[in-house]
């Protein structure tokens, strides 16, 4: 997608979308409810008319193409399965609209149910599936068409929570071994990184940034993707620069912790620190704080201290045996932290 707009009557939805998506690649598009996903993928498949720009695929501009034309799948939230008609017969529906011979569409059904496990269930009505099923299901009827991309619009959504880790896997092997072009849609954060090669990370109808889920991760652009990603999220602290023996350092409230001594820094500059909980490490350091709440959360624990800069949640392994009111000291290497410009909110 080139520069592409978007605007129902006088709202601007989409602003300067550029995507080039490589052949074969896993993209998600992350961001929360509102910031215009579905509608930036509705413009790949067609069915929403860009404002302008271009939408290209495979190098050809496509904007004026159906969406038959466009070769494209969509998988969509409610599956949208024929209710009256066998899984095979589901599966098996568009190539019956193509005219494909019986026995061809027989064989492709066969092998698209085989690779998603739905062999068995063949003859069954979507009502006698589970929800997983259903939604494999719809990925073989999309699929069995062999489209050029698909386009899946937040497709576990309405599944339970164990059952959408599971299908993200499954979805995310069939990727590996078909290698086909995906564009995916979803608001969750841990789904976007589990499963994605690139994630493009929306923010009122931007795109803030578009990189691998490590790139998203520990070099977010802005202090909005950085602290989109992460669970628990970033801890995020307003400070100001300064010089501590002639290295930079940053104020926090009554405490100074030093920064990175590469240049990137200049006394007096207002900047926001984002520390993640795996980089609070208890035990050492010149943080004081006390433990207001521990989480365990079976390998890991998550403890939040308070400390008069604010609070802190710190990742530890295992069970931790700390106390609330316990008094500890922190320490963050200082080429963990996170530094933003305060007023731009862009990575320092
Ligand atoms: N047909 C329409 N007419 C007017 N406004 C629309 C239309 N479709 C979407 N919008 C608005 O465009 C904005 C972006 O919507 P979009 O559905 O793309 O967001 P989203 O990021 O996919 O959110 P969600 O996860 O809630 O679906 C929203 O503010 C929505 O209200």
């Amino acid at each position: 997608m080139r520069r592409v707009a978007k605007s129902f009557g006088t709202v601007q939805v989409c602003r300067d979308v550029d995507l080039a998506i490589e052949t074969g690649e896993f993209v998600t598009l992350l961001g929360p409810s509102g910031c215009g996903k579905t509608t930036t993928l509705n413009m790949v498949a067609g069915l929403e008319d860009s404002t302008s720009g271009d939408i290209l695929l495979a190098g050809r501009r496509v904007n004026e193409l159906s969406p038959v034309e466009r070769d494209v799948a969509m998988v969509f939230q409610n599956y949208a399965l024929y209710p009256h008609m066998t899984v095979a017969e589901n599966i098996g529906f568009t190539l019956r609209m193509r005219g494909m011979k019986r026995a061809e569409i027989a064989a492709r059904v066969t092998a698209i149910a085989a690779s998603l496990e739905l062999s068995h269930v063949l003859e069954r009505l979507p009502a006698q599936l589970s929800g997983g099923q259903q939604q494999r299901v719809a990925i073989g009827r999309a699929l069995v068409r062999e489209p050029r991309i698909f386009l899946f619009d937040e497709p576990f959504s309405n599944l339970d929570a164990a059952l959408r880790v599971k299908m993200r896997a499954e979805v995310k092997q069939l990727h590996q071994r078909l290698g086909v072009t995906s564009l995916f849609v979803t608001h969750d954060q841990e789904e976007a990184m589990s499963i994605s090669d690139r994630i493009a990370v929306m923010n009122r109808g931007r795109v803030e940034q578009f990189g691998t889920p490590e790139e998203i991760y520990a070099r977010p652009a802005t202090r909005y993707v950085a602290s989109f990603i992460g669970n628990p999220q970033i801890e995020l602290m307003p400070g100001t620069v300064e010089a501590a023996d002639g290295r930079p350092a940053v104020r926090l409230g009554a405490q100074v912790l030093p920064l990175p001594g590469d240049g990137r820094f200049r006394p007096g500059q207002k900047v926001e620190i984002g520390i993640r909980p795996e980089h609070v490490r208890l035990g050492a350091g010149n943080l004081s704080a006390s433990v207001r709440l521990v989480q365990p959360v079976g390998p890991l624990s998550h403890v939040v201290l308070d400390w008069d800069g604010g609070s802190l949640t710190a990742t530890l392994p295992g069970f931790s045996r700390l106390q609330p009111g316990e008094r500890v000291s922190a320490a963050i290497s200082p080429d963990d932290m996170l530094v933003f410009d305060q007023e731009t909110g862009l990575r320092l």
